[in-house]
């Protein structure tokens, strides 16, 4: 057994919230429908009250039969079973309908919720959940969610059905009451250890299945590096596994559920054949009359229904309980980026500075441990150090995404935690390293920027870079598709696009991560002109992978471990022999024009590499 549930185990979720607390959470979302809830408490009781109404109307009609004798009362009869039993469809199907209708505009509202908390999170939340969790909160815990709902509703309403029954039969008869409940603990207990088993393999019919899609994903995602290693074979070996592993659980499943009715039945038919066999005596001892012996039969049949149907959804009822509970969870999710007030910027000279900046992303790394720096407005710095040595991280602090535990950040000369961030992030450029493409046309997705862009205005932006030479190579020009992330469009277009698009925002202070992908000289010629457009007249930061960019700095700043080495102008630094000069032999020399295998080596301080070695 124990190999077939292996990673299987609980996921680490966030546990904040009593069953009470989550229920209070779900009434509020339906109070602005309170119309319909009422119309639905309504309906589900006027219906529990037809269904009960059916046993009881057979039961008086069979004795005013056996004393009447006569065809019009059973007429009488018959049409008004065939009433109550159309009104009680009747109401079903309203119940069911507006039901529908809450539950529906509900998730709307909470989709709309979680959808808008997500885009207020900041970088960090996203560092510790994954997309597909993310993705999973919105789409499939929401819907969750509805199910619970609708569930809760049918339960309520078998619930209120196994009052009045029973209320109905101790009115009649206390005694065989007494033996038609006789049976209810028995139902009671099996369908009790029922809830227990359910939940328990449900749980894990819904982790084996995440497993296999995450599987398939995850091989989706790496199908090139897959592949390229020629690993299919044993990707579909794992996944073999996996699936392998879902098919038991889902037997084990599947062999329960179906299980547990079979014996619920039985007992059931026991207490049945009791009450027939008890109320059968007392019928002809004259005690009851036969359309009470009926009533008991039927009531007895009809009283197990609802609590089998309550123990079996019990357990999806839990599972809704805790999908609500992680959509709860990321509505609330503290923001971990505070800021003091929301002060407008409504322009900005650019200058950014650095006071004595701690920061960290997590408690098990210090980034930057103290950082102090000014960059003029205007100024082009661009960023060097080995990998993880904080370069993007302050780039990331500049554009407000992570907080800072210590020393301040100042932008013009105030403090970055005063500002409107969206007011402020409209003054920012960001070219990421690896430029996301949204699907759509290149013209789409240069226009992104700023949407009320016209054409003419688009066209002449990707004209000025490289004289709009890059946009021969696309088959239909600026209205060529760029498919699923871009994937259409080589690395180097992308570049050129993300280039466009920041040109076209025409921010005041830009953030360049360079791409590390290297691209065919001409690309690098017209990426180097679409930046030397972008760099003019605006501060820049630049996280500099290449020589050529590097060059085109005010100011090269080297970290190492956080913390500023060396800084200066490429020949000034190249002199100094120190940190700069070693990143130069070790990544830049062989990007300079006049590259020789062998030679170009700057001298460097015998000290700095012995560090580094
Ligand atoms: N989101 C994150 N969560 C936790 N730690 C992070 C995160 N991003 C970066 N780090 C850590 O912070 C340190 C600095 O990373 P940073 O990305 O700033 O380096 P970098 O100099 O830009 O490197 P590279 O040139 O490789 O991009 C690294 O040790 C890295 O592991």
């Amino acid at each position: 057994m124990g190999f077939i549930m292996d990673g299987l185990d609980a996921e680490d979720y966030d546990r904040t919230y009593s069953d009470g607390q989550l229920i209070k959470r779900i009434a509020g979302y339906f109070k602005p429908k309170m119309g319909l809830v009422v119309t639905v408490s309504i309906l589900v009781v006027l219906k529990s009250i037809m269904d009960t109404a059916f046993p009881v109307l057979v039961s008086n009609g069979l004795d005013t039969l056996v004393s009447d004798k006569g065809l019009q009362t059973a007429i009488w009869i018959t049409l008004l079973l065939l009433v109550s039993g159309v009104l009680s469809w009747g109401f079903n199907m309203l119940r069911q309908w507006f039901t529908a209708i809450a539950v529906g505009d509900v998730v709307l509202q909470l989709r709309k919720d979680a959808f808008n908390a997500i885009m207020e999170r900041d970088m960090s939340f996203f560092d510790e959940f994954s997309s597909g969790k993310i993705v999973s909160r919105i789409t499939s815990d929401t819907d969750k969610f509805a199910t619970v709902v609708t569930l809760t509703v049918n339960l309520l309403s078998q619930f209120l059905l196994f009052v009045l029954i029973i209320v109905i039969l101790f009115f009649r008869n206390w005694q065989l009451s007494l033996i038609a409940i006789a049976i209810l603990p028995v139902i009671m207990a099996i369908a009790l250890g029922f809830r227990y088993l359910a939940r328990t393999a449900t749980q894990r019919s819904q982790r084996s299945l995440a497993r296999v899609n995450s599987n398939v994903q995850e091989v989706i995602s790496g199908i090139t590096v897959a592949k390229n290693f020629r690993q299919e074979q044993n990707m579909y070996n794992e996944f073999k596994g996996i699936n392998v592993q879902a098919y038991h659980v889902e037997v084990r499943t599947g062999v329960l559920y179906n299980g547990v009715f079979p014996i619920l039945v039985a007992v059931a038919n026991l207490g049945s054949t009791m009450i027939i066999y008890f109320g059968g005596n007392n019928v002809l001892n004259h005690s009851i009359s036969a359309g009470d012996w009926f009533l008991f039969v039927q009531g007895v049949a009809s009283l197990w229904f609802p609590i089998t149907s309550i123990a079996s959804f019990w357990s999806q009822f839990q599972l809704g309980l805790a999908a609500s509970e992680r959509v709860f969870a990321l509505l609330d999710a503290e923001p971990r980026v505070h800021q003091s007030a929301s002060e407008p910027v409504s322009s900005l000279k650019g200058e950014i500075e650095f006071q004595h900046m701690h920061f960290s992303y997590d408690d098990r790394q210090t980034v930057l441990p103290d950082l102090s720096l000014k960059i003029h407005a205007g100024e082009t710095v661009a960023f060097v150090g080995h990998t993880g040595a904080g370069k993007s991280s302050i780039a990331k602090l500049v554009a407000r995404f992570y907080e800072y535990q210590g020393g301040e950040l100042l932008i013009d000369k105030r403090d970055i935690r005063t500002f409107d961030l969206a007011e402020y992030r409209r003054r920012l450029g960001i070219v990421p390293q690896v430029p996301f493409l949204f699907s759509g046309t290149v013209r789409d997705n240069i226009r992104y920027a700023r949407p009320e862009a016209s054409d003419a205005e688009v066209e002449a932006i990707a004209q000025q870079i490289g004289n709009g030479d890059w946009l021969e190579a696309l088959p239909e020009g600026l209205n060529t598709e760029v498919g699923e992330e871009g994937k259409a469009l080589s690395m180097g277009q992308r570049q050129l696009v993300a280039l466009g698009r920041v040109l076209l925002q025409d921010p005041t202070i830009l953030i360049l991560d360079e791409a590390t992908a290297s691209v065919d000289p001409l690309t690098e010629a017209q990426i180097q002109e679409g930046l030397d457009l972008l760099l003019h007249d605006r501060t820049a930061i630049l996280i500099a992978h290449r020589l050529s960019t590097i060059k085109q700095a005010d100011r090269i700043i080297v970290l190492d471990g956080g913390r500023i080495v060396e800084e200066g102008n490429h020949e000034h630094l190249m002199l100094q022999g120190g940190h700069y000069a070693h990143l130069y032999n070790t990544y830049f020399r062989h990007q300079s024009p006049d590259y020789r295998p062998g030679e170009g080596f700057v001298a460097v301080r015998p000290s700095i590499v012995a560090d580094k070695a």
